[in-house]
């Protein structure tokens, strides 16, 4: 067996989920069920949607809980998560952006049609509206006709991060579930995710857009405690879960995947991908009846994952990008050169003040780093928080639900948050090491969604990596490469100026290849490296 010296020493980038070897139930969102609304499927109920839409006592009730929460709540931090926003609100810069950015073609943001063009019912418009979304996106746009038509069709979609792909599966999830009473508590959608906390982030937001249908339940099937599991098994309609932790209780029967009819992968190509979570993803389609609509969603498809990626989900729709349209405008890349590794450290303590003006993530390679550096800054009383693989399940809930609610501010992490996780006050991402792929290589895809944690949905951000030494500045020249990118050089020393201008994107409505920071911004770093122009 490992020991503890190894286990944290260890690269966290390839082991998102957690190894718990027992498998484990999760918890039914709705406690206290919905009526459901009627005996057949919704995707054939919208004719009668006028006669069904009207919420019941206990949809009323709902109603107006989630009317209040929905004025702080928009974001992953869902309600028994605890909502980030109302800690720092940038709703009324994100409103003036948003309506702009909605209106340009060439935004990801863009779209011509409305929500209630897209053929959704009416009580999942409600939830839409809940979410306080006025447009859909153009990932949502494009890919919620193609996933509702009939006969279901597989898709693989493709989009930046924080474009709202989870809202366009959900939509889809919502849409194709059959809500009579006999199939209540019988699965019908499953999704995986690489980690127990995207996992708990994805069943949030469909409590909140499922929240006025009428007899929807859902639940999660994460590593959990021992005291926490359900004998039972899990009786919901919607299951999100990891796939270690799912394939265990497909295969114990506490999961019965009999009746599943749509099965999305969210982080489509580290799922594939990678050697545990791919194994483990290929076994639960395995367990699943055969006819299924297979919904592929990530920011990234690497080339090497598209032909997989293909034989996972035959004959798919396909909605993908370039490696040049992958970055977002709003967040604006930087990197700081810094004489060696000792000063990265100083440079993090200098950009401190800066973090907590939002909230921060900061990206580290290995689980020793990040528990070293959060000691260290503890210790001179920069108040830091630390969630790495190494954690357990409710202990690692403890830690996420406080990021999420703002009361804890800068989070120290390895890649095991590197996907999905959204955070809406997330204004700064410090890459402290850049990624490799734990084979030496640089990693450009997870790059992208470290820095895609900030920036979200038309937001703006910051991410500022930390380099010393040649083989990180060819490692910064590899990812500005790969995404035909420009980054800019702060100027090392100068701390005044540092702060200047990070400060000024994040406190600006714009950033990203368009904004200029600053004019005095060096054109060369403190080891004559150049800014890189593409
Ligand atoms: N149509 C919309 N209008 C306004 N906000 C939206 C809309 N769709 C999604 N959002 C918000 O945008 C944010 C990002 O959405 P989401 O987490 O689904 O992004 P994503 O594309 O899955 O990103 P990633 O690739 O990082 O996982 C969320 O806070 C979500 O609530």
């Amino acid at each position: 067996m490992a020991s503890l010296e190894d286990r944290i020493s260890k690269p966290d980038n390839s082991q998102p989920e957690e190894k718990d070897t027992e498998s484990s139930t999760g918890t039914n969102v709705n406690a206290a069920p919905f009526v459901p609304s009627g005996s057949t499927s919704w995707a054939d109920e919208t004719a009668e949607a006028a006669t069904n839409s009207e919420p019941s006592a206990v949809n009323a009730k709902a109603e107006k809980e989630m009317s209040e929460m929905s004025q702080a709540q928009t974001d992953g931090a869902s309600g028994p998560l605890g909502g980030s926003s109302g800690i720092y609100d940038p709703s009324y810069e994100v409103n003036v952006q948003l309506s702009d950015l909605q209106a340009n073609p060439d935004d990801p943001l863009y779209s011509i049609k409305s929500f209630e063009e897209l053929g959704l019912h009416e009580n999942i418009l409600k939830g839409i509206y809940q979410m306080r979304f006025t447009k859909p996106s153009k990932i949502q746009e494009k890919a919620l006709p193609l996933l509702l038509r009939n006969p279901p069709t597989n898709m693989i979609g493709q989009s930046q991060s924080g474009t709202g792909k989870t809202a366009a599966f959900v939509l889809n999830l919502l849409s194709r579930l059959d809500y009579s009473p006999t199939m209540i508590n019988t699965p019908q959608a499953l999704v995986l995710a690489p980690s127990r906390e995207l996992a708990r982030q994805i069943l949030g937001v469909i409590q909140i857009m499922g929240s006025f249908v009428q007899g929807l339940t859902a639940g999660l099937s994460i590593p959990t405690d021992v005291a926490n599991r359900n004998r039972e098994g899990l009786r919901v309609q919607i299951v999100v879960g990891t796939p270690g932790t799912t394939m265990d209780m497909i295969r114990r029967r506490q999961l019965v995947a009999d009746h599943i009819k749509v099965l999305v992968l969210d982080e489509a190509d580290n799922m594939l991908d990678q050697q545990g979570l791919g194994d483990q993803c290929i076994r639960v389609k395995l367990l699943l009846p055969k006819t299924i609509q297979v919904v592929l969603f990530s920011a990234t498809f690497p080339d090497q994952v598209v032909e997989y990626a293909s034989k996972f989900a035959p004959n798919a729709n396909q909605i993908t990008l370039r490696h040049e349209e992958l970055t977002v405008e709003g967040i604006k890349q930087l990197y700081l050169d810094c004489p060696n590794e000792a000063a990265k450290y100083d440079a993090l303590v200098r950009l401190y003040g800066l973090m907590t003006i939002g909230s921060s993530i900061i990206f580290v390679r290995t689980r020793e780093t990040a528990l070293r550096i959060e000691r260290r800054m503890n210790e001179e009383n920069h108040t830091v928080a630390c969630l790495t693989g190494e954690y357990q399940g409710a202990q690692r809930d403890i830690i996420i639900d406080s990021f999420r609610s703002g009361q804890s501010k800068v989070l120290i992490t390895t890649n095991v948050l590197s996907r999905g996780i959204d955070v809406q006050t997330v204004s700064l991402v410090v890459n402290y090491d850049l990624p490799d792929d734990g084979r030496g290589h640089t990693d450009p895809q997870t790059y992208l969604h470290r820095i895609g944690r900030t920036g979200r949905f038309g937001r703006v951000g910051v991410s500022v990596s930390l380099i010393s030494g040649p083989r990180s500045y060819k490692m910064i020249k590899e990812i500005s490469d790969y995404f035909g990118v420009e980054m800019e050089s702060l100027p090392h020393g100068d701390w005044d100026q540092v702060e200047e201008i990070i400060k000024r994107v994040i406190k600006s409505s714009r950033a990203g290849s368009n904004f200029q920071t600053t004019n005095a911004v060096a054109s060369s770093s403190a080891n004559g490296t150049k800014d890189f122009s593409m």
